[in-house]
């Protein structure tokens, strides 16, 4: 069995290591539309490498999953950066991993704040999108273009993500 992992906060200072958290708290970089409008600017290192790569935008429509969750498999894509962009105000889950000479560490749990987004970087080991409510409908920004970007650790025994 597995250890259980339990979630903590998503804070930006302990996501730092994997990415970027996006959200609109506290002043923005700048107003705009006559200052009826705040824009938080360039918040997220987008990150795409091989030939004939560029960014697209995707949405996602994903089934909610339930608390404790089974985490049965990471995730990383090599060749680009990947940002989940909930178009909802419900928390959902992410999971992250140290990389440990090409291979996952310990899983890290973490719930998003209310509109809260991520973008992991380029080669950071993490779990599927993981909604917790429905719809689960995110916009999904990553590398479009040729290449193998998804490469799978599926663990021996799952980990058990539960509340803390
Ligand atoms: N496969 C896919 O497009 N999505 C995954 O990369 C994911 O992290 O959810
Ligand atoms: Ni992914």
């Amino acid at each position: 069995m597995s250890d259980i992992i339990h979630i903590k906060p998503l804070t930006k200072e302990a996501f730092a290591p994997f990415g970027e958290v996006l959200d609109t708290d506290g002043t923005p970089d700048k107003l705009i539309n006559q200052g009826l409008c705040g824009r938080y600017h360039d918040l997220a290192n987008l990150d795409f490498s091989g030939a004939d790569a560029r960014v697209g935008i995707s949405l996602f429509k994903s089934q909610k999953r339930t608390l404790p969750y089974s985490l049965e498999m990471v995730e990383r894509h090599p060749l680009g950066s990947q940002a989940f962009l909930p178009m909802s105000q419900d928390p959902f889950l992410v999971i992250v991993c140290p990389d440990e000479n090409g291979k996952p560490g310990h899983p890290m749990a973490f719930l998003t704040s209310p509109g809260q987004g991520i973008n992991f970087h380029r080669g950071t080991w993490h779990g599927v999108l993981t909604p917790l409510s429905e719809p689960g409908q995110f916009a999904v920004i990553d590398r479009i273009g040729d290449g193998d970007n998804l490469e799978e650790v599926w663990f021996d025994t799952p980990y058990v993500i539960a509340k803390a």
